[in-house]
């Protein structure tokens, strides 16, 4: 069971990347873990409180307790508490990991858990319901009502409480954990949200090129409101485009079409990162991405294997025969298809859209000499890196290479996708 505390008033519709602070807070709450929220307002915020409860995001019920103080609401809920609750300030905007493990801490020892770092509380409290009572009845100089920086005073108490012992400090180590009642805290909370926003398996072109610009893109995109899944259709849309122009055949229309699948595949990473920085994930959001990837490319080899029959020696079609050109962009789109179809397949069965949910070799850290090479491929496979291939090959006029790598990449794909279809098929 967590409580929410409240932001001082008229603070709770304030946006932090896109999302009003007070529902973010609740919103990290339920995804460490929360089961049921509490969240306590002053009389005149209670109808605004009531609205961001009913925010569709929220899975878990979020109970608005008004209160005079924020003193007798948080020991309201503590009274009526069967278990232990967290205590955070809707100010705090915190890796969720740092809930997380504090709601995992066992109250047997001590009566609290505090999120500390270099030995100073941050704030956040897990704490029995008897000493949650306890503190915030009888020590009323704990947060003072009418003190501005309620949350710094919140800490300073608990920092009290570690002092006398009766609360276990957990250091939250190199997790981040920001106050957002100043314009630089709501600035410092942004980079950390939108850092936040990586995702661990990016290759090292998504990593290096394509995520810094992503991520400046998400930024001004976040108060924004278009949704994720317009970002997904605007970057197919974009790739789809390019393709047709390269289909005309040419240097500059097939240059044209290697940018647009660059610029598709930046962009790619602004739909997640707005559904992960305002919780706005769907499973139709999961399929669109990963169709939307494999059409994208699969378009590609279509427009450059007909612009390149269509072409004039300036893009390297002497580098390929006729009938090499057609052989290549059959075989890559063909392998292409027949990877994504095995994929597709695997994750409907499994409930799921991501690319992802699904389980890999790769996914594993150390392993033999096997995982490493598969590692390996995997990496050198990656869409970041073969897309920004093909536009360097597009640059020296040598896209039909693109085609050859593209039949001898998605064939190994389509093998390993194979193999690991086969493997996993029931015994009958
Ligand atoms: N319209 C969208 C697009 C994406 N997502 C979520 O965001 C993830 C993709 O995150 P992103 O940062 O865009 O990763 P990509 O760069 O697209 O990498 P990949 O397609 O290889 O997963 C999806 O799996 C899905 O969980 C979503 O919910 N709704
Ligand atoms: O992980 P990665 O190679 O960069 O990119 C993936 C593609 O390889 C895959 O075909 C597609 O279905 C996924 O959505 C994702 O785009």
């Amino acid at each position: 069971m967590v409580l929410a505390s409240p932001a001082p008033e008229g603070q709770l519709q304030t946006l932090v990347a896109g999302v009003p602070l007070v529902l973010r807070a609740a919103l990290a709450l339920e995804g460490a873990g929360a089961s049921r929220i509490f969240l306590v307002v002053s009389a005149e915020d209670a109808s605004s409180a009531a609205n961001l409860a009913k925010d569709p995001r929220l899975g878990v019920q979020v109970s608005v307790i008004t209160a005079a103080s924020w003193e007798a609401g948080v020991a309201q809920v503590c009274e009526g508490a069967a278990g232990p609750l967290l205590i955070t300030s809707a100010h705090m905007v915190a890796d969720p990991a740092i809930y997380r493990r504090l709601m995992e801490t066992s109250l047997n020892k001590r009566d609290a858990a505090a999120a500390c770092r270099n030995g100073r509380a941050l704030g956040p409290l897990f704490v029995t319901p008897a000493l949650g009572s306890q503190l915030f009845h009888e020590s009323t100089t704990v947060v003072s009502s009418d003190d501005a920086t309620s949350s710094a005073s919140f800490a300073a108490a608990v920092d009290a409480l570690i002092a006398s012992g009766k609360a276990i400090s957990m250091d939250v180590g190199a997790r981040w954990a920001v106050r957002v009642d100043t314009t630089e805290g709501r600035r410092l909370a942004e980079d950390a949200l939108l850092e936040a926003c990586r995702k661990p398996v990016d290759g090292l072109v998504a990593r290096y090129i394509n995520r810094p610009v992503s991520l400046a893109v998400s930024r001004r995109l976040a108060g924004v409101g278009i949704t994720p899944n317009a970002v997904t259709l605007a970057t197919l849309a974009i790739a789809l485009g390019g393709a047709v122009v390269a289909s005309r055949g040419g240097y500059g229309p097939m240059l044209l079409g290697a940018v647009c699948l660059q610029v598709s595949s930046v962009l790619d990473g602004v739909d997640g990162e707005l559904a992960r920085l305002r919780f706005q994930g769907s499973p139709l959001g999961q399929w669109l991405d990963t169709v939307s990837d494999d059409l994208s490319t699969l378009a590609f080899y279509g427009g450059i294997t007909i612009g390149l029959l269509r072409g004039s020696a300036s893009s390297g079609e002497a580098l390929l025969s006729t009938e090499s050109v057609i052989a290549c962009g059959v075989v890559a789109m063909v392998t292409l298809a027949l990877t994504s179809a095995q994929y597709y397949a695997e994750l409907w069965r499994l409930g799921a859209g991501d690319f992802y949910a699904l389980e890999w070799d790769f996914a594993e850290t150390g392993g033999g000499l096997r995982t490493r090479v598969v590692r390996l491929a995997r990496l050198l496979l990656k869409r970041d890196l073969f897309t920004l291939l093909y536009l360097v090959l597009a640059l020296a006029g040598a896209l039909p290479i693109a085609l050859l790598l593209g039949a001898a990449g998605h064939s190994v794909t389509l093998a390993a996708a194979t193999a690991r279809t086969l493997r996993r098929r029931p015994a009958s």
